[in-house]
């Protein structure tokens, strides 16, 4: 645990609510950083150690904990990009090699990639649906406690989440998902607005 960074114990008594301005213009004018505007710095040691309990926080019908992290930090990055860059070339011979380079290249994107696992129990009561949206809270808890340590970040999931080799090369077990990869760091430009969902489309009143 991070020092000076108190967690509650179980049973304490927590606030109901945290009325705070600060955090309601942080989420209104929150924005993903693209992996390419990321550099250094990134989290410390300390910093990511809260930002994963921060983001394992997440709402988690029944506690079953349908998640896992898997940090890949200094040159674990360039690792796993070799396996990266070796499935791509398996999948892709005709590609070339700056191609397959750049597939090498991408978690040294940013200084720190966490992979969040979707580790669901489908033979558990809370229906498995629950626990896939659990892990998708798991990732915009990760994304908001970066931002409010100062850093930028992305969830991305690309075509690693879904490939069957790239996933045996970061060792998932059988049934398991990434729901993200969080890539986490400093901003080299800042974001610009994108359109937003038209409010009057996505609201409707029952009954009315
Ligand atoms: C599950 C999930 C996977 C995503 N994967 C990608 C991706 O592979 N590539 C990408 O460009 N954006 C991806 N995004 C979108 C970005 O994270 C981000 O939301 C988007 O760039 C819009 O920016 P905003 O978060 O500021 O609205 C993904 C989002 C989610 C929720």
């Amino acid at each position: 645990m991070a020092d000076g960074i108190k967690y509650p114990e179980l049973g304490e008594t927590l606030a109901s609510a945290h009325p705070s301005q600060a955090t309601l213009e942080a989420l209104r004018t929150r924005r993903s950083t693209p992996a390419d505007f990321l550099t250094g710095p990134g989290p410390d040691a300390e910093q990511l150690q809260d930002i994963l309990t921060i983001a394992a926080r997440a709402p988690d019908h029944r506690r079953v904990v349908p998640f896992r992290f898997i940090v890949f930090e200094g040159e674990a990055r360039a690792r796993f990009g070799l396996a990266l860059k070796e499935v791509f070339v398996e999948n892709e011979p005709e590609a070339d090699e700056a191609r397959a380079e750049c597939e090498g290249n991408r978690f040294l994107r940013a200084p720190v990639v966490v992979a969040v696992i979707s580790s669901t129990n489908p033979n558990h009561r809370t229906p498995e649906w629950e626990q896939i949206l659990t892990s998708g809270a798991v990732c915009q808890n990760m994304l908001l406690a970066a931002s409010a340590y100062g850093f930028a970040a992305q969830w991305l999931t690309e075509w690693y989440a879904f490939d069957e080799k790239a996933l045996a090369a970061l060792g998932l077990e059988p049934g398991e998902k990434v729901a993200g990869y969080v890539y986490i760091g400093t901003a080299t430009e800042d974001p610009k607005e994108r359109g937003r969902p038209d409010m009057k489309a996505i609201i409707s009143r029952w009954g009315e």
